[in-house]
């Protein structure tokens, strides 16, 4: 069989089962990629599993790539979405026996019977990724606005048909392995404004999990420079109904998140602060997630902003902290 494999630990006699004493095994399919290629780079830092590769002219060979999911605990999918669900249907055909699966495409996201990778969505949802045979990754816009507006839409701070607008800028491996070539051949613009359609793929997920009931505006852009994300919301906070300040939100965020390892809910910046600006690259290579409520007292006005790196927690970070939830190990 063309299948080889890479292992970080001695693998001879590693079981398919992911008990503790054992390496864990899994496959990316699509490690090839952009989001699989920060996958591979993360857990080969990790030496309590195994990654198993399949040779390169196998990799889009669905006879090759179901017998090496018979060999694995968890299969990572960092496909385009028609070709996740190929591999979805390979591994339903395999029933019970078959692997877990992490699917970091669109396909699954809002899938009654996914659950969602969010693991600090609400407080019993990283319970939901450990016990779940299927778990869909966010998208990662969805992660910086569902972050910022879960909590306070579950606070009553504002209410679930409030008319939300978010804005966001992306760096151009947002876009995967064509956009990162328009982009450094020179033929992209240096910033563009898209999602003008009022369709981006991301709505659906953004709406369900943040549990708001009206649709927001999306507007993303993406800029000249490689990974790195801000995700914007504007609120006119005497608009809301019980006028809540900058700070009654930000102390919203900090309450939900507190504990949390990759969430922060950052201090409060007011007119004190003397800051008002935000880049967008402080976080690149972590699987950090910071939120920020930046307030103006003198004029009830508020943009709450998310900050992370698009291929770290937007992507291939967060599919790792899935991915040992999944498995039952531990955080890293
Ligand atoms: N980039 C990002 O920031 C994020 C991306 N995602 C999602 O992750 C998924 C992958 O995106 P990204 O890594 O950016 O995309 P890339 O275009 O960088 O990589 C996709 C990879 O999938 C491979 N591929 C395509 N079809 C098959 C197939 N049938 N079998 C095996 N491999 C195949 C491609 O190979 P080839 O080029 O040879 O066709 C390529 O290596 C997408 O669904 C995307 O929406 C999620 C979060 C963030
Ligand atoms: C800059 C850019 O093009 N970004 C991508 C989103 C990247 C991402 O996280 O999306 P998925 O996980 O859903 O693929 C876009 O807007 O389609």
């Amino acid at each position: 069989m063309s299948l080889s494999e890479t292992s970080l630990v001695d693998t001879k006699d590693a079981p398919k089962s992911a008990a503790a004493s054992r390496p864990a095994t899994v496959f990316v399919d699509g490690g090839s990629g952009t989001t699989g290629l920060g996958i591979n780079e993360r857990l080969k830092l990790q030496n309590d599993v195994v990654v198993k590769t399949i040779a390169d002219d196998k990799r889009k060979d669905p006879a090759a790539k179901k017998a090496l999911m018979e060999e694995v605990d968890l299969v990572i999918l960092c496909l385009p979405d028609d070709a996740a669900k190929e591999t979805v249907a390979l591994i339903d055909s395999m029933g019970d026996a078959g692997p877990k699966v992490l699917d970091a495409s669109t396909a699954y996201r809002v899938a009654p019977d996914w659950a969602y990778g969010f693991p600090e969505l609400a407080p019993d949802q990283a319970g939901k990724i450990k016990a779940a045979k299927k778990v869909s990754n966010p998208g990662c816009y969805p992660t910086g606005g569902i972050a910022l507006l879960r909590p306070i839409v579950d606070a009553g701070l504002l209410p679930p048909d409030y008319p939300i607008s978010v804005n966001a800028v992306s760096g151009y491996s947002g876009g995967g392995k064509s956009m990162i070539a328009s982009f450094e051949d020179g033929s992209a613009p240096s910033f563009e404004l898209y999602g003008l359609g009022f369709e981006h793929k991301h709505l659906p997920e953004l709406q369900l999990y943040s549990n708001l009931t009206r649709r927001p505006i999306f507007i993303p852009s993406v800029g000249n420079y490689r990974q790195g994300m801000l995700v914007s919301i504007p609120l006119q906070l005497d608009a809301l109904p019980g006028k809540p300040s900058g700070a009654d939100l930000q102390a919203t965020l900090a309450k939900r998140y507190a504990g949390s390892r990759h969430v922060s809910a950052m201090p409060l910046q007011n007119e004190a602060s003397k800051g008002g600006r935000l880049e967008p690259e402080a976080l690149n290579e972590t699987n950090m997630l910071e939120l920020y409520v930046f307030a103006s007292d003198k004029y009830h006005q508020a943009v709450l902003v998310a900050r992370l790196d698009n291929l770290g927690k937007g992507a291939s970070g967060a599919a790792v902290q899935n991915m040992r939830l999944m498995l039952g190990m531990a955080d890293v």
